[in-house]
């Protein structure tokens, strides 16, 4: 039988028991006792509420504002409750909103499920503490009983939702009780994936391979390390596994990176093996030529390019942004030169040898680390960012000297980012032809040369169905300017 709004008080006090979680240490033991606490007053200082708060909040801006993840929670410029939680606790946060956007679709299933009525659509408050609250039950180690009472004090503490307290107390306990854990191996991954963006990958990839992207979404993505040298042996001492020529893929770890071998020394740097691809497009051709990249920050491909012994000039617009590449050249040992600025307004003194664009995109091929984008992303904002990478593309071109190389990258596995912007760049500059990237050139990678000739990887391959497996989506062109 479902809950109702109105029928808030029903609630079902049986002991809640948490189906299918593994038994729990001391900590987090189950207390069997869900009967509601008094109602949370603002000031209640419960540990734990203020996370629950400020997940719900974030959560709000996500879905209701179309606002990144990862601006909220930016440590110097995020949202101030979030800044102002312990680091723990943020943490704890970022799990949350992490689990309750990737299973988005399955979560509200759960809760619709239990319900007689749907929601009233003004009850946005509710609904994301419910999600705040199912996250925790169906996805994370959190206690059910912490899980759900927290949820009642931040229902109760919220003017919006305190009416609905004994409401959320009674359905997260049957969802504790009855639902079992996600991901399910059986799972629809449609159920999860915005109807925006399944429509888009039938369209452009067909049924099945949209589906494949949609389950490829549910999985957590590894980390992968680029090194500057010695992959095996680097994969070795990191207890990881070398998959293409400088690529590292970790297994699990305990802790940050920052504290794994050879971070220090600058032996390597976080990048997706398909963020690495773009790059490897100019070939082994690079030492002393003069060479820029261009949307450089935080420099994944500047580090590559540098590495490679080209002589660099990284142009980003956003100051904070370029304070990390140097940060991150700094530690690396590598240098390049640095300028702040749009690229729209750049005027360099001569033209250069090659060319990277890593355009601002809609980021759809890095869901599984950021699964808020398929929140914060629409059709309308693919169009915007499709027409302003058309406008970056032709102000790169113009930087390339006669006979240089130019690649166009983005992280974007819609067509309208990537094939549609190349095809009409060529089609208006008669003086650039595609450079076809060919399978040989990418041993291991062969899946991620399209017909046409472009890069193009989207995360269901290279295993993304399997634990610690798939990649990036990520498109890149490679284009010669005509020698006159
Ligand atoms: C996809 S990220 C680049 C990632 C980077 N190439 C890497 O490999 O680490 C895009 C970057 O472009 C920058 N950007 C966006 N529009 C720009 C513009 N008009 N001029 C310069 N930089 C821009 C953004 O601030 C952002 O840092």
């Amino acid at each position: 039988m479902g809950l109702s709004v109105e029928d808030k008080a029903r609630g079902d006090r049986a002991a809640s028991q948490s189906k299918g979680k593994p038994a729990r240490d001391g900590r987090g033991k189950s207390t069997g006792k869900h009967a509601a606490r008094p109602p949370a007053s603002t000031t209640d200082e419960r540990p734990g509420l203020k996370a629950r708060q400020v997940a719900a909040r974030l959560l709000a801006a996500v879905v209701d504002k179309k606002t990144s993840l990862d601006g909220l929670t930016d440590p110097a410029g995020g949202q101030p409750h979030f800044r102002q939680l312990e680091l723990r606790d943020q943490a704890l946060v970022k799990a949350i909103l992490t689990a309750a956007l990737r299973f988005r679709g399955s979560i509200e299933t759960e809760i619709a499920a239990r319900l007689e009525r749907p929601l009233p659509p003004n009850a946005a408050s509710l609904r994301h503490i419910l999600h705040v609250g199912a996250a925790q039950i169906l996805c994370l180690e959190v206690p059910d009983s912490a899980a759900v009472d927290l949820a009642v004090a931040s229902a109760s503490a919220d003017p919006r939702a305190a009416r609905f307290a004994k409401l959320v107390n009674a359905l997260l306990r049957r969802i504790a009780r009855e639902a079992g854990r996600l991901p399910r191996a059986d799972a629809d991954p449609t159920r999860d994936c915005p109807a925006w963006l399944f429509d888009r990958l039938v369209a452009q990839y067909g049924d099945a391979r949209a589906r494949a992207i949609a389950r490829a979404h549910l999985k957590r993505a590894p980390i992968d390390l680029t090194v500057k040298a010695d992959v095996a042996a680097w994969a070795e001492r990191l207890g990881g596994r070398a998959i293409g020529p400088g690529t590292v893929r970790l297994g699990p770890i305990e802790g940050a990176v920052s504290t794994l071998p050879g971070f220090d020394e600058g032996a390597w740097w976080v990048q997706d093996v398909a963020a690495a691809l773009p790059a490897r497009l100019f070939g082994d051709s690079l030492a002393g030529l003069r060479v820029a990249d261009l949307c450089a920050a935080p420099g994944g491909k500047t580090a590559q390019l540098c590495a490679m012994g080209a002589h660099v000039t990284a142009v980003e617009k956003s100051n904070s942004r370029m304070t990390r590449l140097k940060d991150n050249l700094a530690r690396l040992k590598l240098e390049a030169d640095c300028v702040v600025g749009d690229l729209m307004g750049f005027a360099p003194d001569a033209a250069f040898d090659a060319v990277l664009l890593d355009a601002p995109c809609s980021s759809t091929g890095t869901i599984r680390r950021h699964p808020d984008v398929a929140f914060t992303k629409d059709d309308a904002e693919i169009e915007k960012l499709a027409a302003l990478q058309g406008k970056l593309l032709a102000k790169a071109a113009d930087l390339v000297v006669p006979g240089g190389r130019l690649v166009f990258a983005n992280c974007s596995i819609d067509r309208r980012e990537g094939e549609d912007v190349v095809a009409a760049f060529l089609a208006a500059r008669p003086d650039f032809r595609l450079l076809p990237v060919d399978v040989e050139e990418l041993p291991g990678f062969d899946f991620a040369v399209s017909s046409a000739g472009h890069l193009r990887t989207t995360p269901e391959m290279l295993d993304g169905a399997g634990e610690g497996g798939g990649l990036d989506g990520f498109f890149a062109a490679r284009l010669r300017r005509q020698a006159h």
